[in-house]
Order: C-alpha cells, then sequence, then structure tokens
C-alpha cells in the first residue's frame, strides 16, 4: 500500500515536470555583463539570493535588473536587516549598498497595507531620484508603490500623490518633514527609517532636520544607516537614536581596487588646456568633471563646449527641470561629458562612466573618495585624473595619508586596459525602463543635433543646462557671460580655438555605447 502510494507520488513528480527553477525561465533577464571585476564585489562567501529566503516576487525583481549574486555588502546586510535589527553599514562605492538596504525594505512592506512603511532619506534631488527608481525596478512584481518625493518641485503635486497609497517614500529630508509636519505624510506606522549617505544626512545642515523627522516615526522602528565615509558624526546619532545596532564595515581599505589615480601637476592658467590634452589621449566613455564652485563649472562647461566637445553640466543653483533632463540624459548616454559640483559627488551610480576629472581638487578625503568612486562602478575598471596646482600639494598629501593611498604623476601614456573596455555598448544601463529611456533619448539627440547648424554640432549641449539658473535668466548660452569671467576669474585661455583633428572622435557623439576615443 504504502509502496504504491510513493509510486503513485512520484509519478505525479515526474508528470507535472516542473523543477524548482522553472520560474526564472519566463523571466527577462538582461545580457550578462561579461567585464572582468574586482575583488571589492566579488570576495563574497557565495551565498545566492534565494538563500535569503525572500518572496519570489522580490527575486524575480532582483534578476531581471541583471543581478546574479549578492555582493559582500548584500550578504552582509540583507540577513540581518530582514530581522528588523538597526544596522550601521560601511562599504565601498559603486558595491551594491543600495540594494543592500532596498531588498529587505521592500520585502518587510505589507502592500495590502496603505500605509506608509519605509522612508529612504538621501542628501540629493538626483539620488532621490535614482534610489526611487532602484525600489521601482527591485519591486517591480510586488504591487508596492514608491514615491519620490524632492524640494524644487511642487508640494501640491506631492500633497495629491499621498491620497493614493504609498508604501515607500524617498527624499530629501526637508521635503519630507514638510510633508510629514502638515501630516500630509503620515509616519506613525513607518517603521524603517534609512538613511543612505548616512554621514552626509547628519552633517550640520541636515541633523536637526533628520532628529525631527525621527519623532514623527514610532518608537520601535528599525534604523539602518549606510554610507562608504563614516566620521565620528555618525557615532553621535547612533549612539542617542539606535538600538544596538549591527555594524558592518568593508573597508578594510579605502580606495576601490579598480580606479587607478594619477596627478596632473598644472598651473591655474593651463588646466583648461590639460584637459583639452586629456581629452585627446584618453579614451572616454563618460566622464565626470569635478569643479569647487558653480561658478567654475559654467565657466569650464563653456570652455569645454568651445574647444568642440560635447558636454552638460549641473550644479545646485540650476531649475530643478533642467538638473533632472541633464542627469536623466547624461545617464542615458546622450553626452560624453558632465562638468558638475559635489552636489553630484555622491551616489551616483553610471556604469558607462569610465574616467572621472578633478579639474579642481576637493578639500578632504571623504569627497574625493566619493567623487572618484563614480567611476569604477560594481567592481569594474575607471580611471581618476586630478589637476593639481601649487596650492592643493598639501591637500594632495594630506588625501593620500588619509586614504592609505598613492596618486601617481600621470605617465606619459596610460595603458588602456586599466580602465577601457573593448565592448561599451555592453556595458549596463542604469536600473530602470532603460528601453524606453533610450529609445526617446535618441530620439531627442537626434533632434537637438538636427536643429543645430552644422558647424555647431557637438559643442552646443551645454545650453541644455544653461536656461536653468535659479536666478530666472532664461537667455541662451551665447548672450550671456558668465559671472565668473566678468570678474576676471576665468580659466587659462592656452589651448582655446577648435579644430585639431583629435577633437574630432568626441564630437557630439553619444557617450555610452560608442566606441571610446
Ligand atoms: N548583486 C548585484 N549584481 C550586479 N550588479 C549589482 C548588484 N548590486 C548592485 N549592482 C549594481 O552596482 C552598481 C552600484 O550599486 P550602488 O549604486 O547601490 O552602489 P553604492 O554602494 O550605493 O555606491 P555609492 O557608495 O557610490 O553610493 C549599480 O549599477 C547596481 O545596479
Amino acid at each position: 500500500m504504502a509502496e504504491a502510494l510513493a509510486n503513485q507520488l512520484e509519478s505525479t513528480k515526474l508528470s507535472d515536470g516542473a523543477s524548482p527553477d522553472d520560474w526564472k525561465s519566463g523571466l527577462k533577464i538582461p545580457a550578462k555583463d561579461t567585464r572582468q571585476q574586482t575583488e571589492d564585489v566579488t570576495a563574497t562567501k557565495g551565498l545566492e539570493f534565494e538563500d535569503f529566503s525572500i518572496k519570489r516576487d522580490l527575486l524575480m525583481g532582483i534578476f531581471e535588473a541583471g543581478f546574479e549574486k549578492p555582493s559582500p555588502i548584500q550578504e552582509e546586510a540583507i540577513p540581518v536587516a530582514l530581522t528588523g535589527r538597526d544596522i550601521l553599514a560601511r562599504a565601498k562605492n559603486g558595491t551594491g549598498k543600495t540594494a543592500a538596504f532596498t531588498i529587505p525594505a521592500l520585502e518587510r512592506i505589507n502592500p495590502k497595507s496603505s500605509k506608509i512603511q519605509a522612508l529612504i532619506l538621501v542628501p540629493t534631488r538626483e539620488l532621490a531620484l535614482q534610489t526611487s527608481q532602484v525600489c521601482k525596478t527591485l519591486g517591480k512584481h510586488l504591487g508596492i508603490n514608491v514615491m519620490v518625493t524632492t524640494g524644487g518641485t511642487t508640494l501640491r503635486d506631492d500633497i495629491v500623490r499621498l491620497q493614493d497609497p504609498v508604501h515607500v517614500i524617498v527624499g530629501t529630508p526637508g521635503r519630507i518633514l514638510d510633508l510629514a509636519g502638515k501630516n500630509v505624510a503620515d509616519l506613525s506606522e513607518c517603521p524603517m527609517f534609512i538613511m543612505d549617505e548616512a554621514d552626509k544626512l547628519l552633517s550640520p545642515e541636515f541633523t536637526p532636520v533628520i532628529e525631527q523627522l525621527l519623532q514623527f516615526h514610532p518608537k520601535d522602528r528599525q534604523v539602518m544607516l549606510f554610507s562608504a565615509t563614516f566620521p565620528i558624526t555618525v557615532k553621535n546619532f547612533s549612539d542617542k537614536n539606535m538600538t544596538d545596532p549591527y555594524e558592518i564595515n568593508l573597508m578594510d581599505e579605502l580606495t576601490l581596487r579598480g580606479i587607478t589615480q594619477y596627478y596632473a601637476f598644472v598651473e591655474e592658467k593651463s588646466k583648461v588646456h590639460c584637459l583639452n590634452t586629456l581629452f585627446s589621449k584618453l579614451q572616454i566613455n563618460q566622464s565626470i568633471i569635478f569643479c569647487n564652485s558653480t561658478n567654475r563649472v559654467e565657466l569650464l562647461a563653456k570652455k569645454i563646449t568651445e574647444l568642440g566637445y560635447s558636454c552638460f553640466y549641473s550644479h545646485a543653483r540650476m531649475l530643478q527641470a533642467n538638473r533632472n533632463r541633464v542627469f536623466h540624459d547624461f545617464r542615458n548616454g546622450v553626452c560624453r561629458n558632465l562638468v558638475c559640483s559635489d552636489l553630484l559627488t555622491r551616489g551616483i551610480d553610471i556604469q558607462a562612466v569610465n574616467v572621472v576629472i578633478n579639474f579642481d581638487f576637493p578639500k578632504n578625503a571623504e569627497t574625493y573618495l566619493h567623487r572618484i568612486g563614480r567611476s569604477g562602478r560594481f567592481g569594474h575598471l575607471g580611471l581618476a585624473i586630478n589637476l593639481i596646482n601649487w596650492d592643493d600639494r598639501f591637500n594632495l598629501y594630506n588625501i593620500e595619508r588619509d586614504l592609505g593611498t598613492e596618486i601617481q604623476p600621470i605617465p606619459q601614456t596610460i595603458d588602456k586596459n586599466l580602465y577601457v573596455y573593448d565592448s561599451p555598448e555592453n556595458i549596463p544601463r542604469p536600473v530602470s525602463n532603460f528601453q524606453t529611456n533610450r529609445q526617446s533619448a535618441d530620439r531627442e539627440q537626434q533632434r537637438r543635433l538636427e536643429q543645430q547648424p552644422s558647424g555647431q554640432r557637438g559643442g552646443g549641449q551645454a545650453n541644455v543646462a544653461n536656461n536653468g539658473r535659479s536666478n530666472g535668466a532664461n537667455r541662451e548660452q551665447g548672450q550671456r557671460q558668465p559671472q565668473g569671467q566678468r570678474q576676471g576669474q576665468g580659466f587659462g585661455q592656452r589651448g582655446g580655438g577648435r579644430g585639431g583633428r583629435h577633437y574630432d572622435g568626441q564630437r557630439g557623439g553619444r557617450g555610452q555605447g560608442m566606441p571610446a576615443q
């Protein structure tokens, strides 16, 4: 009898033919990223996402985002976060911290409740957009509503959106406090309070807002702090507001293994000339160029455009709509170079960026680390080049000492194997509905090129941001002289002028997906 039953069960199993992994075969998994990766992301314990016992619908979102296995920070943080314990986590730039808090947050949300159940705070509006997109992508099969809210948009729209159920709210602290203070965002049953770039959020400008925000949450909330840099301010906050936090520190060394760092010693007035030379020699897939002030961002973007290279710029004094457009288009590879202030130093994730240039050298080690971490994402290769003038020499020394790293003088020729990939078109796009973005970005790029006189093509991209000055000026770039120039703070003129043959490769092209020069 028992034998007959066993036979029957066996035959049932065989006849339905379903293997436990069958659900995976229907997933829309993106092409495998075959680039070599460093130990920063490969030195794992060998766990699989399935080992976390999370919902299948969440696993589907994870695999469809192209994630195969958890990174070291994900292996460490996800199981603990799922238990509801407070977490203080430190891991290198670009090693997957966002998913390390997003995955457990999504898992713990009850979609049947209409309450806000997770608050994710980030320091900048661009990062809020990016992080909300990660939540939407990973949680797309969960029936969860994610809302992003930041300053620079109308409060009224947010109030309307909060009439509908919102499960995860991602935003910058000021706007969230506004909404909570007005009783529009109800955080009274929100058990998860997450801070990404936590040390930045705990700087003096944000701390009072953060402390007020915490009061809106229930007492037994779970607090999770993530960053690559944790100064002492974080310790004070954690002592006061966290319960027995589980500490993760994956930073035995501070800098990413995949990033090669060089400096070029150069007089201030020769910096543009030096940049021009770098553009002509490097194989840039996409680059981010940092300046230390908004004036210098605009001036440099103008210079780069005059040199004939495609270039966007972004800084905090631009209109939010223009900031968003620049960010969106640059992420989608519409333009090869982006000049920016420290607004985009933290968290911004664009895998196609293989070169970061510190046109102005940063003042401290944290900023340096976050800036260079915009390349070499998820254990890949990247190049960081620092233009150093006489006044920066002590800073250079201090940053090398603080980070325990060596920044070498730039050699005559830079080995392409250090930062160039053979098939840049295979580099994964940002986690988002890429197909749609890419197609519309291509159309937009085409439209812009068609509108430009042929002689200007490729040099005019800085115009995109030019309407975005917060002073309300709404003029075309050519009709206005940047303030810095009027005040005699302009960059050196050497190297100006257009036309050398070596510019051609970069003119007007899309950064991502184009063969590097
Ligand atoms: N398990 C994974 N497998 C493959 N790719 C991943 C995985 N986890 C994250 N990524 C990708 O790695 C990149 C970097 O991730 P993320 O932006 O979360 O890094 P981060 O640690 O938050 O960086 P930063 O400190 O600069 O904010 C993203 O493009 C993300 O999609």
